[in-house]
């Protein structure tokens, strides 16, 4: 059990070859819990993600709610549920960490105002906490609202919009960001049995009732970016990650596409994704990561190991996560002898500038995907990744599988 406030990363060999365990994707989960508690219904939810993000939400809709409740660090729960308190008129003040009360959601409450929802800010307007009064139909079933903002938003009210009395007609302003996730809630309502279109930038959603249905949540494949940093860093790597499907409802299942250039070689087997470590031979385009911002970390971080840099886009999204993870990289970037720098506006170029820090310490910013990112780098030499128990957000067996997998995880004090 590793429970000190920091660890020492490193791998004697460089030689990996096995099986992984990768944690369930949370947003499908989270997606799956929703409808179910929408639904009035009961059926199985299996595999489950243990990640915190899911954990709590599955608390919150299965226990009756206190007069205050929070949402903790994750984005996805107080979106979905700030939609679902809502939608079922309940009344309570929802809340969340420091800096879950920094994150934005004007987008959101603006809507379910539009829609008869009572809600009203407790303290700065546009961010939790809310103070959550009640719902009384407005009678309007159209909406615009802007989408380039967080796709959690929109997810949020696509998942109520069969229960509202005339459904929902949303017209998206702007350009979609992080749309995969968009596409993603809509293929799970169908899975549940409700339908929807999706055409340009409009999505329209009758009224409707979901179906009961037993539900498989497939592997996450942001999790599984940081075992294919680690067959990009190793000296030889024969990875499988388990239950990764082709046609994953996920967009980062872009991953097998992305890392190729990367030197790692993707095969779909019946049993999940075989990752093996090839010579790096295409040359690195420019990357994009507007409709998958969770996999901009790992690639970041990825180049820097590699000393290869790379230019990166679509990137906007990442100031409002879990930290501003574009100043995280920048920090934490140099330790490792990179600069993560703005060009020219919105592209971002990880140059290499310096010899990595010896055992450099990485500041991880209560933010999951800093200490997965970065802890890969321990294949080229031992690095310290801080408040490494913060993996609990969506991989709480990050650690445990890393020391599996060969690398020494040391706890330091
Ligand atoms: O809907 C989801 O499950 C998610 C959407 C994305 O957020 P944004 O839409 O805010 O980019 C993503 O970054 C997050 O980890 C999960
Ligand atoms: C952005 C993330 O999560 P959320 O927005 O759900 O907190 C994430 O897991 O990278």
């Amino acid at each position: 059990m590793i429970s000190a406030a920091a660890v020492r990363v490193s791998h004697p060999t460089g030689v990996l070859r096995g099986r992984v365990t990768l944690p369930a994707s949370k947003s499908e989960a989270n997606r799956a819990l929703i409808i179910r508690a929408l639904s009035g219904k009961d059926f199985p939810i299996h595999n489950l993600s243990d990640a915190n993000d899911t954990q709590l939400l599955n608390r919150l809709l299965s226990t009756p709610a206190g007069e205050e409740v929070s949402a903790e660090d994750a984005g996805t729960v107080m979106r979905f549920i700030t939609a679902y308190y809502a939608a079922t008129g309940q009344q309570l003040t929802l809340t969340g960490t420091p800096r879950m009360c920094q994150r934005p959601i004007g987008v959101l409450v603006d809507a379910l105002r539009k829609l008869g929802a009572q809600i009203e800010y407790v303290g700065e307007e546009g961010y939790p906490p809310l103070q959550m009064k009640g719902f009384d139909f407005s009678g309007t079933n159209q909406l615009t609202v802007r989408s380039d903002i967080s796709s959690q938003y929109i997810s949020a009210l696509l998942m109520i919009a069969p229960l509202l009395p005339q459904g929902l007609e949303l017209t998206l302003e702007g350009k979609i960001s992080s749309e995969p996730y968009i596409r993603m809630t809509l293929a799970q309502m169908a899975y549940f049995g409700v339908q929807a279109t999706f055409e340009g930038q409009k999505i329209s959603v009758a009224k409707q009732e979901y179906q009961a249905r037993e539900y498989t949540v497939e592997s996450d494949w942001s999790a599984a970016s940081y075992w294919y940093s680690i067959a990009a860093l190793a000296r030889e790597a024969e990875l499988l990650l388990p239950a990764l499907r082709k046609d994953s409802l996920q967009g980062d299942s872009v991953l097998p596409t992305l890392m190729a250039p990367f030197g790692v070689q993707t095969v779909f087997t019946p049993e999940g994704v075989q990752l093996t470590k090839q010579p790096i031979t295409q040359p690195l385009a420019r990357i994009d990561f507007f409709a998958c911002p969770d996999l901009a970390q790992t690639v970041a971080a990825l180049a820097a190991g590699l000393e290869v840099e790379v230019e990166m886009t679509g990137l906007e999204s990442l100031r409002i996560k879990e930290t501003d993870r574009i100043a995280a990289l920048q920090a934490e970037l140099v330790k490792l002898g990179a600069e993560l720098r703005e060009t020219e506006p919105a592209v971002f170029k990880v140059f290499l500038v310096n010899q990595p820090q010896n055992e450099a310490s990485i500041h991880t910013y209560e933010d999951h995907r800093m200490a997965m990112a970065f802890a890969p780098l321990g294949l080229k030499q031992p690095l310290v990744v801080e408040e490494h128990r913060v993996v609990r957000k969506s991989y709480p067996k990050y650690w445990e599988e890393l020391q599996k997998a060969g690398f020494a995880v040391d706890e330091i004090q």
